[in-house]
């Protein structure tokens, strides 16, 4: 049945706003079964069998449907007519090639020595079956040129049909059937299956479909597949810096105490100074994780560490550790350990960053470990006007009213000719030392704010790298690397700390005297950036390519992975490490009751085992899905009230569902991450918009009401929970059709998927009751 149709939604008085809601939801389509459920199940409103038809008739309209492949169809029709001439036409055919056979056989069985004859006779039976075979399919063909139309050549007999292409997709036609149920393969394989027998569970209906019906003489295509990561030696070939094929593995457990280790003689983290450990035992931070006390000895040991401009230049690294296992500290430590010594402001620290949310977050906690140290930071992500963020970078005025004075100071022969344009890089008046940003707004900076200049640079950071990299807009790394490189800004290579390069030049020429610089600007080799790029991401993918486009210098590759310590670490080069506390969980369900899943872990059923989610933050495939998802928790939160109330129950406080998505203003979009943060709201709804870096530390519950499109995307997310060490529970609704992807994708993502993963089902009678309650 198709049109506007909902008889029970205006026939219940009760359900007014229910209608309303469905209204906006722009239901089109009410189907025969669910209306057949409604009208049959006998019972008055409020029945949990009709209601939950009733909340599958609403979500019907939510996921988008499921992509059907497209039968072939030549082939199909095929007249009795022709299939009669074929089949006698094929039998006469046969009977004389037949004959011929035998006469030959005979003809050599008679020319042929004794000894031989024996072994021949098998060889030749097997020849016979075989050129039987091709008879017939040349025969077929024959009938086609003739504009006849081909059969199967299954019928003909039964030793040829074993090795006919279209027999053997009779065959399989027949076990496409079995094999078809694809939600049973997904209960049945959660325990301990090797990759290898996931891809032999595949559903294989609409392929085997397909082979049936294919007309013969045309060959199919080979079926899609999905690039396979090459094996170490794989990668080295291409291109890949050594040290990168041969990451040092870290124990995701390995922890050591932030205060100085005074029995033991120096470790190598006594190398971050009695400040920053103050700084940092006041910010809560007792003892290093793992990623810091692996990283931050790497960055702060080399013997030109504290120099700023590094001779020879220390390695780059790329480092992969968990979702909330602390990255951003990892590096944050040692580029204020470096960078306070500085005697001059100069942009010293880039880090870049995809999101203005996250930009923020990197801001607020640097803020909190330079504090005391007299290090400036700034962010530019466009929050701002343009006009503001260049204040905030550059002293321009103070660079212009210098210019002025010196004028007056110098002979006006020596200096007027030479003095450079207020864009030059000698004259750097940064106002910064550390700059967060997302890279468009950088970009925009690097074109058009004067005398803002990447050539002072000690550290590149690009934080959530692999998302980054696979971002090409304005060019932004091309041309950061272009900014960064010495001999492309040569020219403004050694101005001073009190005195511009220009006003050096002028001074020493008129005066004689040459003045200093400050630092070891003077002696910076001009022909290698001293910048060093720190990579960082919880699933940083070695994608050579990219890699590659970085430029990278001896780069080295850390990743933070369980099984590192014992030694048990295979090369599953792709695999993504999770935070240990995280406990995932999926229910695998019809698409047109998912809302009654998600509602019966938010209002489990009286007596039910589990709690009910708080603190949850919500993942939906789109924007427009999380509007949705919202409004339908909304009104079933309305009628439960509701009939509390009529039931002269306790009352009870609604849960606050709130949508947070990229079309809010920034401001709202930081107030409800504040009440969200401060247990305000119960449930954040959102698309992937949040699912990378940020960190909310309360988050106790992660649903994916959508299953995520890869399993980057799924770890990003299901790492909004369990950070920093505290548990956490992620919970996917996985679609009938979507489980045999779902575990595949988890396999292939991640070393132990099977042990990790729990599937929970719940029966008919958790959801009616908790959907009774409802309605
Ligand atoms: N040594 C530490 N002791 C206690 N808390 C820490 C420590 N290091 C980091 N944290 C806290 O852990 C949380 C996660 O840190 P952070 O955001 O750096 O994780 P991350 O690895 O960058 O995660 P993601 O990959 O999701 O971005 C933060 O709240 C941070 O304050």
């Amino acid at each position: 049945m198709s049109g506007l149709f909902l008889p029970w939604v205006t026939r219940n008085a009760r359900s007014r706003s229910v209608a309303r809601a469905l209204s906006m939801f722009s239901v089109k389509r009410f189907d025969g079964s669910a209306a057949a459920s409604g009208s049959n199940d006998g019972a008055g409103d409020g029945a949990p069998a009709r209601n939950v038809d009733r909340i599958a008739a609403i979500n019907r309209q939510m996921p988008a449907p499921a992509p059907k492949r497209v039968q072939p169809v030549a082939g199909k029709v095929k007249s009795s007519t022709s299939k009669k001439q074929q089949a006698t036409s094929k039998t006469k055919a046969k009977e004389r090639y037949l004959k011929a056979k035998k006469e030959r056989r005979k003809a050599r069985q008679k020319a042929m020595p004794a000894a031989n004859k024996r072994k021949k006779v098998d060889a030749s039976q097997e020849d016979e079956v075989q050129e039987l075979a091709q008879a017939a399919v040349e025969e077929g063909n024959k009938g086609q040129g003739k504009g006849e139309e081909v059969t199967s050549s299954s019928s003909t007999s039964s030793s040829s049909s074993s090795s006919s292409p279209s027999s053997s997709s009779s065959s399989s036609s027949s076990s496409s059937g079995s094999s078809s149920d694809s939600d049973s393969d997904s209960d049945s394989d959660a325990e301990g299956s090797s990759a290898e027998e996931v891809e032999s569970q595949r559903p294989v209906e609409s392929e085997n479909k397909m082979d049936v019906d294919e007309p013969e003489g045309l060959s199919r295509l080979p079926a899609p597949r999905q690039t396979e990561w090459g094996s170490k030696a794989d990668l080295a070939l291409q291109g890949l810096p050594q040290g990168l094929t041969r990451p040092t593995l870290v124990d995701p457990e390995l922890r050591s105490s932030v205060k100085a280790n005074t029995e033991e003689g120096k470790g190598d983290l006594d190398l971050v100074s009695a400040p920053m450990r103050s700084r940092l035992e006041k910010l809560g931070v007792s003892e290093w994780f793992a990623v810091q006390t692996s990283v931050i000895p790497m960055l702060l040991s080399h013997p030109t560490a504290y120099s700023l401009y590094p001779s020879p230049p220390p390695s780059d690294l790329c480092v992969s550790a968990p979702t909330g296992s602390g990255k951003t500290l990892a590096y944050a430590v040692p580029i204020v350990e470096v960078l306070r010594r500085r005697i001059c402001i100069r942009l010293r620290a880039l880090i870049v960053l995809p999101t203005r949310d996250l930009v923020n977050q990197v801001r607020e906690t640097m803020q909190g470990v330079c504090k005391g140290s007299g290090l400036s930071i700034a962010s530019v992500t466009g929050q701002q006007s343009f006009a503001q963020e260049q204040a905030l970078l550059v002293n321009l005025a103070e660079g212009q009213q210098r210019r002025k004075n010196i004028a007056g100071l110098v002979s006006s022969s020596a200096t007027i000719s030479e003095e450079p344009s207020a864009h030059t890089e000698g004259e750097n008046t940064s106002k910064v030392d550390i700059l967060i940003a997302t890279p468009g707004r950088l970009i925009d900076h690097l074109d058009a704010t004067p005398g803002f200049t990447l050539q002072h640079l000690r550290f590149l950071v690009i934080d959530e790298a692999d998302r980054l990299l696979g971002q090409s807009f304005q060019e932004w790394l091309p041309r950061i690397l272009d900014a960064l490189d010495p001999r492309k800004t040569m020219q403004a290579s050694k101005d001073d700390a009190s005195a511009p390069a220009w006003l050096r030049r002028s001074i020493s020429k008129t005066t004689g005297v040459r003045l200093g610089t400050f630092g070891e600007e003077e002696d910076r080799d001009p022909s290698s950036s001293p910048v060093q790029k720190l990579l960082f991401s919880a699933t940083l993918t070695r994608d050579p390519a990219k890699i590659l486009a970085l430029d990278l210098r001896d780069a080295r590759f850390v990743s933070v992975q369980q099984g590192a310590s014992s030694g048990s670490f295979v090369s599953r080069e792709e695999s993504f490490a999770l935070p240990s506390t995280l406990h995932e969980h999926y229910l695998v369900v019809p698409s047109s009751d998912k809302p009654l899943h998600l509602f019966a872990l938010l209002r489990p059923a009286p007596g039910a085992d589990r709690e009910a989610l708080r603190s949850v933050l919500c993942f939906t495939k789109s924007v427009e899905s999380a509007s949705r998802l919202v409004k339908l928790v909304e009104l079933f939160e309305e009628e439960r009230a509701a009939i509390r109330r009529r039931n002269l129950e306790e009352k009870e406080a609604a849960l606050n569902v709130q949508v947070y998505s990229s079309e809010l203003g920034p401001g709202q979009r930081m107030r409800m991450l504040d009440e969200f943060r401060n247990g305000q709201v119960d449930v954040l709804v959102c698309s992937d918009v949040i699912s990378r870096g940020i960190d909310l530390p309360h988050v106790r519950h992660v649903v994916s009401y959508d299953v995520a499109v890869d399993m980057a995307k799924h770890v990003h997310r299901i790492g909004r929970t369990a950070r920093a060490g505290k548990r956490g529970d992620a919970w996917t609704l996985v679609e009938e059709h979507e489980a045999w992807y779902f575990k595949r994708m988890q396999r292939r993502g991640s070393a132990s998927a099977d042990e990790r993963l729990d599937k929970v089902k719940m029966d008919k009678a958790q959801l009616e009751t908790a959907v009774y309650r409802v309605l």
